[in-house]
């Protein structure tokens, strides 16, 4: 623990919740399920190298790792037990019915992996401190377990890497996408469990891109603070709004503090598509280490997007690499090759790692260098990926053992092929014997978003080797995130065979001189993993400070899992629903924000169930609310002109609530609207019965903002003179008479017994027994005067919290949801908030059934399963594990069940 110099107290460390799609663990179950094997996985060795720096080595941090478990499976032993050779296991049927106790079991042993390896790491002159406590696993036990990684795998991961599917099955890909919800949701529910106030979430890549924006709903807490890095490239706008959720998954990114790629020009693509797709605007600024960076302001919230290509970690590279065991391993590469040119590469083997065009490009270099034939081996380990068994996967083998054996036979002779392919995971001895025994090192990816082979290269050809291969070349591809950051390596396009060909001949004359010239420049453009990580959560603490003076009050987004419930429940239900910005977007022309048919439907079928009453409470004029709501659902009840008039539900009468008022007004405020009409092109005045409202919106919007700032001064002096209110709206300068407003149409609403005809023009009466009056009331607005509805329903739910104190729901309220359409950090007396009018709809829709829960992220308590809690399916799979462990333990026994 830290001490200051003044205070011997020790210094709480900041704590450092990282999110990674997988522990860095693979777990396999033995014959029983109490019987496992833990063991470190391969892949991903700089995100993990940060995570073991994180825990090994900084004094600064405390870090806890919540991670999904990966693939739990069998080992090959129990494939051989009696029940298994009675009914051979599928491993994709495989239920994992784990009980509590296993599942415990399991998180202690990982516990202590982590434990005993960091004992093992640490100097043990150096007390470690607190207990370890600090591994977090997300259950998501399942038969076919690898359904939590198709959406990310199937649709994200290709997308980002350019390469576009056929559109899928509908159904297919609503189920995979509903899975990767879930699997979101399990991460918000474990880091519910872990976090503490002041905590610093940092979420990596593109498995996890909806988690952000779920904390912010899961948390009340506006000082959270989410960094969320992507690893992966981030494509153009046009590849990435091919998508088809795309938005939600924008939705899901932006409830980051910070969203940070590998290079600029990833982060430069994701700015355009939030411009593109969520209507952003973004201020272009450079960052601390020269990087652009951009403050994107979305739904009225900022975040901050900027680049930092991560490093891996140097020291530890350099010291597993030269080793007695390695120099040993060197030696023999050497002996088998004496005489030859080394090239090497290691790539998984996928569309986007580029070895069909290495394979290509070599077989070109030999046909136009005669001379280097028999001179030269090119060393080639392919890694299988997850996907080994896909018919992409299948095909580009066949390619790759084509291409290999066309150029063995071409080039080679009985004794010797100079492509030496290996299609299988290497362990890391032998890698790092294959860097440094390398005479080059050839990547020729053709899109990712950091190669980092180059740079482990690049480290260890940076160390004064025994076998005279110090400085030796890199030949990078430009499409890898790579070569922005190894600026000084021999860079190819991996689709010109010839110019990579004459690339390997140029690398193979350069002199000593020139190699270590170009090694000096290569190594200091290594990034270290100690560096990126540092760097990273500085500037995440920095943000949170710089915070700190600001008045930073968000709203939660609304809570759906609980809003259905409570809708289920409830028997009076009451929608208070305003018109624009929140039933439908806003556009440019008033006379075309007309509904769609999915809101129809959804009104109409809301409004079908005899329970509920459905109000839209709008500025709109009477004659619009009629022609597009009134008109063809005559059962929904209306008020119009911001509460002038009301017409109720299923009834076609409208009541003047003005009526008594004096309009002269109306032509003095007309005059000074006509006035700044002339002034202003593009702006025009509204005129309806009552409100008169100048819009702005098409016109030079620095000029409609003026004069809109100037024509409310002059306006706001009638308001004495004729008892006015001056109201500012979305790119408009309405006017009413003060005494009506939503907010006097909301009490009269929900002061009233629920079914009941209105009787307008008589008073509210708040003597009314509480059962009589709604158990739910939906309200959601998005403007300056919906804030008087908020208003109004939170002044009678603190009214019934005296008058009927134990009347309240299950939830310890009255299913008051007053909701503001708009982003979390809006100011509103709102209890919560929902971006924008299509969340608006899936939420709707997901009250009249047509919307899945899954449709979106929303905070849903999932059973270790990934099935929402105590629900028919949670049940029914409790029940299943329960008779699978007897007949198991019977089976064990030899008893019969
Ligand atoms: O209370 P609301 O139902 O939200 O109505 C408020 C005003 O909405 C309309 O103007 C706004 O929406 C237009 C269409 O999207 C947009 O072009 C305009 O800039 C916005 O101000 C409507 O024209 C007004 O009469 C309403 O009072
Ligand atoms: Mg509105």
């Amino acid at each position: 623990m830290t001490t200051t110099a003044h205070d011997n107290s020790p210094k709480r460390k900041q704590r450092v919740i990282n999110c990674v799609t997988q522990l860095p663990y693979k777990i396999q179950l033995g014959e029983s399920n109490d019987d496992w094997k833990i063991s470190a996985t391969t892949g991903n060795s700089a995100l993990y190298s940060s995570l073991e720096y994180l825990q090994v080595d900084s004094t600064e941090y405390e870090q806890h790792v919540v991670g999904w478990t990966g693939e739990i499976t069998r080992t090959e032993r129990s494939l051989f037990t009696k029940e298994a050779k009675e009914k051979p296991q599928d491993l994709d049927d495989d239920p994992l019915y784990l009980t509590k106790e296993q599942i415990n079991g399991l998180t202690t042993n990982l516990q202590n992996h982590m434990k005993s390896e960091k004992e093992a790491k640490t100097d043990t002159t150096t007390p470690t401190t607190s207990a370890i406590n600090n591994v977090h696993p997300v259950w998501l036990l399942r038969k076919n377990q690898s359904r939590w990684r198709n959406y990310a795998e199937k649709v994200i991961w290709p997308t980002f890497h350019y390469i576009l599917n056929p559109s899928n099955e509908g159904e297919q890909e609503k189920n995979w996408w509903y899975d990767y919800v879930k699997f979101n949701e399990a991460y918000a529910q474990k880091i519910g469990e872990v976090y503490q106030k002041g905590d610093i979430i940092w979420i990596h890549d593109y498995y996890l891109l909806l988690l952000p924006q779920l904390l912010r709903m899961k948390f009340n807490d506006e000082s959270i603070i989410i960094g969320y890095f992507h690893h992966a490239p981030w494509p153009s706008n046009e590849y990435f709004r091919c998508l088809p959720r795309r938005k939600q998954i924008l939705d899901g990114l932006v409830g980051a503090n910070r969203i940070c790629f590998q290079n600029e020009s990833f982060s430069r693509h994701f700015v355009s598509s939030c411009k593109r797709l969520l209507d952003a605007t973004a201020k272009k600024s450079k960052n601390s280490s020269d990087n652009d960076q951009y403050q994107v302001s979305v739904y009225g919230g900022d975040v901050l997007v900027d680049s930092l290509p991560i490093g891996v970690n140097t020291t530890q590279i350099l010291k597993d690499a030269f080793t007695k065991d390695i120099d040993s391993k060197v030696l023999s590469i050497k002996q088998a090759y004496q005489n030859k040119k080394i090239i090497i590469g290691r790539d998984r083997l996928d569309s986007v790692r580029g070895v069909v065009q290495k394979l290509r490009a070599f077989e070109t270099f030999l046909a136009m260098y005669p001379e280097w034939r028999d001179q030269v081996v090119l060393i080639q380990v392919s890694s299988p990926t997850a996907n080994r068994n896909s018919p992409q996967t299948i095909k580009l083998e066949q390619q790759v053992n084509e291409l290999v054996n066309s150029i063995n036979s071409e080039y080679g002779s009985l004794n010797f092929s100079p492509v030496q392919h290996y299609y299988m995971r290497i362990p890391k001895d032998v890698y790092l014997s294959l860097l440094r025994v390398a005479d080059l090192c050839l990547i020729t990816s053709v899109r990712d978003g950091m190669n980092t082979t180059a740079l482990e290269y690049v480290t260890v050809k940076s160390h004064m080797s025994n076998f005279l291969c110090y400085g030796n070349p890199l030949i990078l591809s430009e499409f890898s995130g790579s070569s922005n950051v190894l600026k000084d390596a021999i860079v190819v396009n991996p689709w010109d065979s010839v110019a990579v060909a004459k690339s390997i001949n140029m690398a193979f004359k350069l002199d000593k001189e020139e190699k270590s010239t170009l090694e000096s420049k290569l190594w200091n453009e290594v990034p270290t993993i100690q560096d990126w990580t540092n760097k990273f959560l500085t500037s995440i603490k920095e943000l949170a400070s710089s915070d700190d003076d600001v008045e930073r009050k968000m709203t939660p987004a609304l809570n759906r899992p609980v809003l259905l419930e409570n809708y289920k429940q409830a028997k009076r239900r009451l929608f208070l629903f305003d018109y624009d910005g929140t039933l439908t977007p806003i556009v440019k022309d008033p006379a075309a924000a007309i509904p769609s048919a999915r809101l129809y439907t959804i009104l109409q079928k809301l409004s079908a169930d005899p329970h509920n009453q459905i109000w839209i409470i709008s500025g709109r004029d009477q004659k619009f609310l009629n022609k597009w709501l009134g008109g063809k659902l005559p059962q929904l009840g209306l008020s119009a002109e911001h509460g002038c008039f009301m017409k109720d539900v299923s009834c076609e009468d409208w009541v003047n609530l003005t009526e008594k008022v004096d309009m002269s007004w109306q032509v003095r405020v007309n005059e000074v609207m006509e006035e700044f009409t002339t002034r202003t092109p593009g702006s025009f005045i509204e005129r309806k019965k009552v409100a008169l409202t100048w819009h702005y919106r098409r016109t030079v919007p620095e000029l409609g903002e003026f004069h809109a700032k100037e024509l409310k001064e002059k306006l706001l002096t009638f308001t004495d003179d004729f008892d006015l209110e001056v109201m500012d709206g979305k790119a408009n300068i309405e006017v009413r008479p003060r005494f009506v407003n939503k907010g006097e149409i909301v009490k009269r609403l929900v002061w009233h017994q629920h079914g009941q005809p209105q009787d307008m023009l008589k008073g509210i009466s708040e003597k009314l027994p509480k059962d009589q009056m709604p158990d739910f009331v939906l309200c959601l607005g998005d403007d300056f005067t919906d804030e008087d509805m908020f208003r109004q329903l939170n002044t009678i739910e603190s009214c019934w919290k005296g008058k009927y104190p134990d009347e309240k729901n299950q939830w310890g309220n009255y299913g008051f949801y007053p909701v503001t359409v708009g982003s979390a950090s809006k100011k509103t007396v709102a209890k919560a908030h929902l971006t924008d009018p299509q969340q608006v709809l899936e939420t709707l829709g997901l009250l009249v059934g047509d919307v899945s829960l899954f449709q979106s992220a929303g905070t849903v308590d999932l059973d270790s399963r990934g099935h929402v809690k105590n629900s028919e399916s949670s049940l029914k799979s409790k029940l299943a594990s329960k008779a699978y462990v007897m007949k198991r333990s019977a089976s064990y026994t030899g008893a019969k069940v």
